[in-house]
């Protein structure tokens, strides 16, 4: 399997490199020449294996170039960290199959494929006896769970930014409170979006980033993606079982567009997905994309999900690679014409196509709050917000003949205040927080600023 970017300048690349090179060099996304499917029989093979099992069996048709035992260790590794048997499992609530993605040690769904990826890094720079500094950038999740998957690891550094004072007091806690000597800590002030512009550019500087030998961990590095695609077999095949259905739904709470983009590929793959549900809070330029074709970004409006406080969604251009017929030139346009004007124009053709695969729905801050309310009234379970966002959007646009499944992306102690204000108590404080607040913490406040930046990576760089 060889690896290729959006902007169609880089080519040819072998997983490992694709890996390693995150973002591409000529400043688009790598993805796989080809998509590999399943014939429903194939499919039906997978059916009965572990999660582990099931994430090899996946993740090897996108791998040539690391030994089968070797792969499947780093698998089973990853997994091992995950508190619940199943590791990813559904429940069903209110006639709804809720996925629980965050049973991993930062409680959120970032965990599957950053456990994954930190072993990665290091099997692959314990060959090449090489070092790497990580530049992340965070609307709160993928920091913490970056920082789990490769704290105290040898070789590398990882420098996180986190837009200041946007994110929630617990997920700021869990990201600042690890010590070790090789995390970095940078609060910046802006919003998320800018802090993943400055992430980009500073890849884009490519003696830099060959200097500092720089990796990435966000979503633009496919490794990413690819393990999130795994827990869409899983809720097919889980789902299946209970229900015999034909096809499945699933709701997927989107910011960055990463984990719906991760639904996409399991889709063409061959999981009986009909459609994915995007749900977006008020930051709602692709809800607006899915149902009018209007993809203009506007201000960042903090929310009560604010992990999905997002405008620019990085993993829309792997979309759009599929959507302009994989053509690299149209997707170059495309990004410039986004970074001068701030909009995309769609066909209706396109626009025809989008909506055959996606519906969309926006979910503002006060319908959050009711939304938890609701179903914890009415189940007893409770929601984080940004989960409440999928459930609701999901509940007003599914096909009422197909079972629905909700990603859940984030426990709801994470998010306590807003959880609170729904049901007006605490969500229980799962024994990794307890106390959370009193340990020493690490953090540099910074300007959005890309040379300052650069300055500090240059500084503590491995
Ligand atoms: C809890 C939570 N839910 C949903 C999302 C949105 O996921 P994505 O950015 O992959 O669209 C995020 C951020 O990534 C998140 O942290
Ligand atoms: N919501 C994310 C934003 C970064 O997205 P990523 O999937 O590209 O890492 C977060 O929690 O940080």
């Amino acid at each position: 399997m060889k690896y290729c970017s959006t902007r169609g300048k880089v080519k040819g690349l072998s997983f490992s490199d694709a890996v390693m090179m995150g973002l591409a060099d000529d400043g688009g996304l790598l993805l796989p020449e080809e998509i590999p499917t399943y014939s429903a029989n194939e499919l039906a093979e997978l059916g009965e294996l572990s999660y582990p099992d099931l994430a090899f069996r996946v993740i090897s048709r996108f791998v040539d170039d690391i030994p089968a035992a070797d792969l499947k260790k780093l698998i089973d590794t990853a997994y091992s960290s995950f508190e619940h048997p199943d590791t990813t499992p559904i429940v069903k609530q209110d006639g709804i199959y809720i996925l629980e993605l965050f049973h991993g040690p930062t409680l959120a769904f970032k965990d599957v494929a950053l456990q994954f990826l930190g072993n990665l890094f290091e099997y692959l720079l314990d060959k090449s006896g090489c070092r790497m500094n990580i530049i992340g950038a965070t609307s709160g999740d993928t920091g913490s769970a970056a920082i789990y998957g490769v704290r105290g690891r040898k070789n590398i550094n990882i420098f996180i930014l986190h837009p200041k004072g946007r994110v929630s007091p617990i997920q700021e806690l869990q990201m600042t409170t690890v010590t070790d000597e090789n995390v970095f800590n940078l609060a910046v002030e802006g919003t998320f979006d800018d802090a993943q512009s400055i992430v980009k550019e500073i890849f884009g500087d490519l003696d830099f980033k060959e200097k500092h030998a720089l990796g990435a961990v966000n979503s633009i590095n496919w490794a990413r993606v690819l393990a999130q695609v795994v827990y869409y077999f899983y809720a097919w095949f889980q789902v299946n079982k209970e229900t015999g259905c034909k096809e499945i739904e699933v709701s997927v709470p989107t910011g960055n567009f990463g984990d719906i983009f991760a639904g996409y590929v399991a889709k063409e793959m061959g999981v009986p997905i009909k459609r994915l549900i995007l749900a977006t809070n008020a930051n709602s330029i692709l809800s607006r994309f899915v149902n009018d074709g209007d993809y203009s970004a506007a201000e960042v409006h903090q929310s009560l999900s604010p992990s999905m406080d997002i405008q620019v969604a990085s993993n829309f251009e792997r979309y759009l690679f599929y959507l302009y017929g994989k053509d690299s030139e149209a997707v170059c346009k495309a990004m410039d014409d986004f970074k001068k004007s701030g909009i995309l124009n769609f066909t209706d053709e396109q626009l025809q196509q989008v909506q055959s695969t996606f519906t969309a729905s926006a979910v503002n801050d006060e319908e959050t709050i009711e939304a938890i309310a609701k179903f914890h009234k009415e189940t007893g379970y409770t929601l984080d917000p940004h989960t409440a966002v999928g459930v609701e959007a999901g509940c007003r646009t599914r096909d009422k003949n197909l079972p629905l499944v909700c990603l859940s992306t984030a426990h709801p102690a994470k998010f306590g205040s807003a959880v609170k204000s729904a049901i007006g108590q605490d969500p229980e404080l799962p024994t990794v927080f307890q106390g959370i607040e009193k340990k020493p913490k690490k953090l540099e406040v910074i300007a959005a600023k890309t040379e300052e930046i650069k300055a500090f990576v240059e500084k503590h760089a491995r």
